[in-house]
C-alpha cells in the first residue's frame, strides 16, 4: 500500500546524505532524530553507493519511515524504490524521463522532479496531473552538499519565477519544496518572500540535507526548523509592519522625528565615496549618529549597538563578503537595512552585485530612482518615455505599478524617487502562510505619493538621492515600534520639504548643499510637519 498522495505533508522534507553525519551518529540515527522532531517526508539520496548497500540502507529506512507513518522517496534509483517498496521517487532533469518513470512506478507512487526554470514547469504542465506530483525548486542558496553544482543559486526571486510559472501554466496539482543552502537564518525569509505574483501560491515545504544530516544535535535542529516552518510571521525589524490604509497624520510624523532624536540611532553606511561626507552630515543633522565603516570584522558588534541601522548603497562596489556579513549581522540582530541598488542593471556587474544583495538579505526599505525601480520590476523605461509624461518624463501610473511590484516581490517598503516620490508597502504585515499565498496582489498594496513640486537644483548636487537613503535609515532606525511604512513616508516628506526650503534659500548648487543640511537640521529640531510644503496623497 503506497502512502496516499493527497495526504503527503511536504512541509519539512529531509534528504539524506551518508557522507556528513558527525562522529557518534549514523545516517539512521540522524533520520530517526528528524522523524521524532517534525520531519514529514524523507528522501534517500545516494550518489555513489553500491546497490547492495543502497538496498540495505533502504530497507532499514523504509521500516523507520513506516514506524513514523512518513512517506519515503528514493532519489534517482527507481529499481531500488520498487525493490524496497518506497512511496515514490525523485528524479533530476538528466535522469530517467518522467513519462517513463510513471510507466515503471505506476499511478499511485509519488514522483518528484528537480526544477530550476520556468521552461521545465511548462513541460510538467503539458504532461498534466498524472505525472509530476511535486517539484524541488532550487538551488536557492549556494551549498556544498551538491557536488559539481550545475545550477547557479536562484535566490527567493528565482523561486518566485517558478511559482509564477506554475500559476501561468495552471499546474494546480503540483506541490513545491525549496532546496539548496536552507538554514534557520534564511528559511523565514524564503517562506515570507516566495509567493506567486498573483498572491495565490506559496511554497508547500522546505527541503534540506546538511542542517539536519550534519548536525551534532539533529533532534534540536529539526525542532528549530519545525517551529520556523510552523510560524506565520517574520518579525525582522522592531518597527510595526501592520499594513494600514490610512495616511500618517502630522502628529504621527512629528512623533517619529522626536523619537529619533531621543534614540539617536547609529546609521552604518556602506556606501559610495562621493556620498560619505554629505551622508554623514545629513545623518548628524537628523540627530543620528553616522559610522562609515566597511570593516567586515566589526559589523557584528555594530549591529548590536542600540538602534543600529544599515544603509547599503552599491554606488561603489564594496567587497561582497563584507556586504554579505553586514546583511547577515543586521538581519540576525533584527535591525533595519535600507538598500539603494545604485545603477541597478545598468551594467552586468551591477546587476549581478545588486541581485546578490537582494537575494541575501531582508530589507526594511529599498529606495531607487525611476529607472532602477522600473528595471527591478522588469519594466523597461523605453516603453513609457513620453507617454502622457508627468514632469518625470515617465507615466506616474507606471511608476506606481512598478513600485508596488517591487514592494510585493521583496516584501519590503519601496521608494521610487522623482519629482513625485512613490512609496509602496509590500511587507504584508510580516505574515506568511505555507502553501497558501498572501491573498493579495501588487495592485492591492498601500501606496502613497509625496510631491513638493519641481526642485530642479536637487539634481545638480552630488549624493542627493543617496542622502535620502541616510534620511530613511535614520528615521526607520530611530523610530522604535512606530509603523515602518509611516517612518519611510515621514523621511521622504521631510527630505522633500527640506529640499524645497533649501532651494528657495540657496544661490547655486554649492550653497544648496549647505542649505539642505541646514533645512534638515531645522525641520528635525523645530518639528512641525504642518508647515512642510509637500503633499502626501494615497494613490
Ligand atoms: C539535493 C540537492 N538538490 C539541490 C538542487 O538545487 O536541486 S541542492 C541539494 C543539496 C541541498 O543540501 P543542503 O540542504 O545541505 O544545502
Ligand atoms: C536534486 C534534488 C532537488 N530537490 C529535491 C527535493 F527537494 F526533494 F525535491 N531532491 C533532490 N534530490
Ligand atoms: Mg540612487
Amino acid at each position: 500500500m503506497v502512502f496516499p498522495k493527497d495526504k503527503v505533508d511536504y512541509s519539512l522534507y529531509l534528504v539524506t546524505d551518508s557522507g556528513m553525519q558527525p562522529e557518534g551518529t549514523t545516517l539512521y540515527s540522524q533520520v530517526e532524530a528528524g522523524l521524532q522532531n517534525g520531519v514529514t517526508l524523507v528522501q534517500i539520496r545516494e550518489k555513489d553507493c553500491e546497490t547492495i548497500d543502497f538496498i540495505k540502507e533502504g530497507i532499514a529506512i523504509r521500516k523507520l519511515c513506516t514506524k513514523y507513518n512518513v512517506p519515503l522517496i528514493i532519489n534517482d534509483r527507481i529499481d531500488v524504490a520498487l525493490a524496497i517498496d518506497a512511496d515514490g521517487v525523485h528524479v533530476g532533469q538528466e535522469d530517467m524521463p518522467i513519462p517513463l518513470v510513471r510507466k515503471i512506478v505506476g499511478p499511485d507512487r509519488i514522483i518528484g522532479w528537480s526544477v530550476g526554470k520556468a521552461e521545465e514547469v511548462k513541460q510538467l504542465a503539458e504532461w498534466g496531473p498524472d505525472y509530476v506530483d511535486y517539484i524541488g525548486v532550487g538551488t536557492i542558496f549556494p551549498t556544498l552538499t551538491k557536488k559539481n553544482p550545475k545550477k547557479s543559486p536562484m535566490g527567493p526571486q528565482g523561486a518566485i519565477k517558478v511559482l509564477d510559472a506554475l500559476e501561468t501554466y495552471n499546474a494546480t496539482w503540483c506541490k513545491t519544496v525549496a532546496i539548496g543552502g536552507l538554514h534557520p537564518n534564511n528559511i523565514p525569509r524564503v517562506l515570507y518572500q516566495c509567493v506567486s505574483s498573483n498572491g495565490k501560491r506559496a511554497l508547500d515545504g522546505i527541503s534540506l540535507v546538511s542542517d539536519i544530516m550534519a548536525s551534532k544535535n539533529a533532534a534540536g535542529s529539526a525542532k528549530i526548523l519545525r517551529d520556523l516552518i510552523n510560524g506565520t510571521s517574520f518579525k525582522y525589524v522592531p518597527n510595526s509592519l501592520v499594513s494600514t490604509k490610512n495616511l500618517p497624520t502630522t502628529n504621527d510624523m512629528a512623533d517619529i522625528i522626536k523619537t529619533v532624536s531621543k534614540n539617536r540611532p547609529l546609521v552604518q553606511h556602506i556606501t559610495n565615496k562621493v556620498h560619505y561626507n554629505f551622508g554623514a552630515n545629513v545623518t548628524l543633522a537628523l540627530n543620528s549618529s553616522p559610522i562609515m565603516s566597511e570593516i567586515e570584522s566589526e559589523v557584528g558588534e555594530l549591529s548590536l549597538i542600540p538602534y543600529a541601522t544599515l544603509l547599503l548603497n552599491t554606488g561603489t562596489i564594496a567587497p561582497i563578503d563584507t556586504v554579505k556579513s553586514a546583511l547577515r549581522a543586521y538581519n540576525d540582530a533584527k535591525r533595519p537595512i535600507v538598500f539603494d541598488p545604485v545603477g541597478y542593471s545598468s551594467t552586468t556587474t551591477r546587476l549581478v552585485l545588486n541581485d546578490t544583495c537582494l537575494s541575501f538579505g531582508q530589507y526594511a526599505c529599498v529606495k531607487g530612482n525611476s529607472s532602477e525601480i522600473l528595471s527591478l520590476a522588469n519594466l523597461s523605461t523605453e516603453k513609457m518615455k513620453g507617454v502622457d509624461a508627468s514632469s518625470d518624463n515617465m507615466d506616474l501610473s507606471l511608476l506606481i505599478k512598478a513600485t508596488k511590484a517591487v514592494a510585493f516581490q521583496f516584501k519590503t517598503v519601496v521608494v521610487c524617487t522623482g519629482e513625485t516620490d512613490v512609496i509602496a508597502d509590500g511587507t504584508n504585515s510580516g505574515d506568511y502562510q505555507l502553501s497558501k499565498g498572501t491573498g493579495n496582489i501588487p495592485d492591492d498594496l498601500m501606496c502613497v505619493t509625496v510631491n513638493g513640486g519641481p526642485i530642479p537644483i536637487m539634481g545638480d548636487i552630488t549624493a542627493s538621492g543617496c542622502s535620502l537613503g541616510s534620511t530613511i535609515a535614520s528615521l526607520v532606525g530611530g523610530s522604535d515600534t512606530h509603523s515602518l511604512f509611516y517612518s519611510v513616508i515621514t523621511a521622504v516628506a521631510l527630505y522633500k520639504a527640506a529640499g524645497k526650503l533649501a532651494s528657495t534659500r540657496c544661490k547655486g548648487s554649492g550653497s544648496f548643499h549647505v542649505e539642505l543640511i541646514d533645512a534638515l537640521y531645522e525641520l528635525s529640531h523645530n518639528v512641525d510637519p504642518t508647515k512642510w510644503d509637500v503633499k502626501i496623497s494615497a494613490s
